[in-house]
C-alpha cells in the first residue's frame, strides 16, 4: 500500500536528515522504525504526511505520489492517514470530546467547525472512537485532567475520527511508563489485527519491537541500515542490536502486558 522511494529530506539548515530511503510496506502490517535519536524517524514520518517536505524521492500511496500532491488530492492522502505523537499534542483545556472531534476538521466546513458546531453524526462518530479505546467515561472531562495514558488513547481515538488506513506513530509511548506503554501499544495492535489498519510506528525499546513488529526498518544517520521481519527481529541478539542500533539493547520492561493487562 506504501511505496518510499529515494526519499532524501536536507532541512533548510543543510542539515540531511533522510538519506535515499526506500522500503515498502504492504496492507495489514505493523512496521515499526527504529533507530537513535536523531537518526531521522521522526522526519520520516513526517514526510510521509507531508508535515515535512521532503527533498527528493516519491511517497506512493496506492501507485499515487504523496510527495507531488498539492491542495485537494494532498488533503485527501492526508485523511487516509491519522497521526499520534509522543506528547499526545491535545489541545489541554478542550474537553475529551473536542480533541477528538478537531480529528475529523478536515471534513468539516471551516467556519463550522471555528464555532465547534459538528454534525450529530460526528459526536456519534467520536463517541465510538472513544468506546474503542475505553475511555467513554472520560468524554466531558478537560483533556488536562487525564493521565498519560489516558491522553494518548484520546490521541489515538481523534486518529480514528479521520477513518484511517495508515496510522503514524511517532514514539507513541516514549513518554509513558513501561505497563502504559503496554497498554498503548495493546490498542495499536487491535487496530492492526482486528481492523486491518496498517501502523507505521517509531519505538525504541527492543522488547516493543520484537512484540509488536511484523516488520522492522533500522535507521542510522538518515540512511535505512535494516529491514527485517517481526521474525527476523525476535531472533536477533543484543549484539546484533546494537550493530544495527549503534547502542545497548534498551528494554522496557513489562513485556508481554497487554491492552487488557495494563491500566492505563
Ligand atoms: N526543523 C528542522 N530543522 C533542521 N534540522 C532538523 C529539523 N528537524 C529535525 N532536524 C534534524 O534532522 C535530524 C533527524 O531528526 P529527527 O527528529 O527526524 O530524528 P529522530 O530519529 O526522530 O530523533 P528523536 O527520536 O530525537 O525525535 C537530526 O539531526 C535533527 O537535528
Amino acid at each position: 500500500m506504501l511505496e518510499i522511494q529515494h526519499l532524501s529530506k536536507t532541512y533548510d539548515d543543510g542539515t540531511q536528515a533522510l538519506k535515499d530511503v526506500s522500503f515498502h510496506l504492504e496492507q495489514g502490517e505493523f512496521l515499526v522504525i527504529i533507530g537513535l535519536s536523531g537518526s531521522g524517524k521522526s522526519t520520516l514520518l513526517r514526510c510521509i504526511n507531508r508535515l515535512v517536505d521532503p527533498t527528493e524521492g516519491a511517497i506512493l500511496l496506492d501507485g499515487e505520489d504523496v510527495a507531488a500532491a498539492e491542495g485537494n488530492s494532498l488533503r485527501n492522502f492526508r485523511r487516509r492517514m491519522g497521526m499520534i505523537f509522543q506528547h499526545f499534542n491535545l489541545v489541554k483545556r478542550s474537553s475529551v470530546l473536542t480533541n477528538v472531534l478537531s480529528g475529523r476538521l478536515g471534513y468539516v466546513n471551516p467556519w463550522k467547525s471555528l464555532l465547534h458546531r459538528f454534525p450529530k453524526s460526528d459526536r456519534d462518530k467520536a463517541k465510538s472512537a472513544l468506546e474503542r479505546v475505553g475511555l467513554e467515561a472520560q468524554t466531558h472531562k478537560r483533556a488536562d485532567e487525564l493521565s498519560g495514558g489516558q491522553q494518548q488513547r484520546v490521541g489515538i481515538a481523534r486518529a480514528l475520527m479521520q477513518e484511517p488506513d495508515l496510522i503514524l506513530a511517532d514514539e507513541p509511548v516514549a513518554s509513558l511508563d513501561p505497563v502504559l506503554a503496554h497498554s498503548i501499544m495493546g490498542y495499536l495492535e487491535k487496530l492492526n489485527k482486528e481492523e486491518n489498519m496498517t501502523v507505521l510506528c517509531s519505538l525504541h525499546y527492543l522488547d516493543l519491537v520484537q512484540r509488536y513488529a511484523t516488520r522492522v526498518i533500522g535507521l542510522k544517520d538518515g540512511k535505512v541500515v535494516y529491514n527485517g521481519t517481526g521474525e527476523d527481529i525476535r531472533k536477533i541478539t543484543d549484539e546484533e542490536f546494537k550493530e544495527i542500533y549503534g547502542e545497548e539493547a534498551v528494554r522496557v520492561g513489562a513485556a508481554g502486558l497487554s491492552a487488557e493487562g495494563g491500566e492505563a
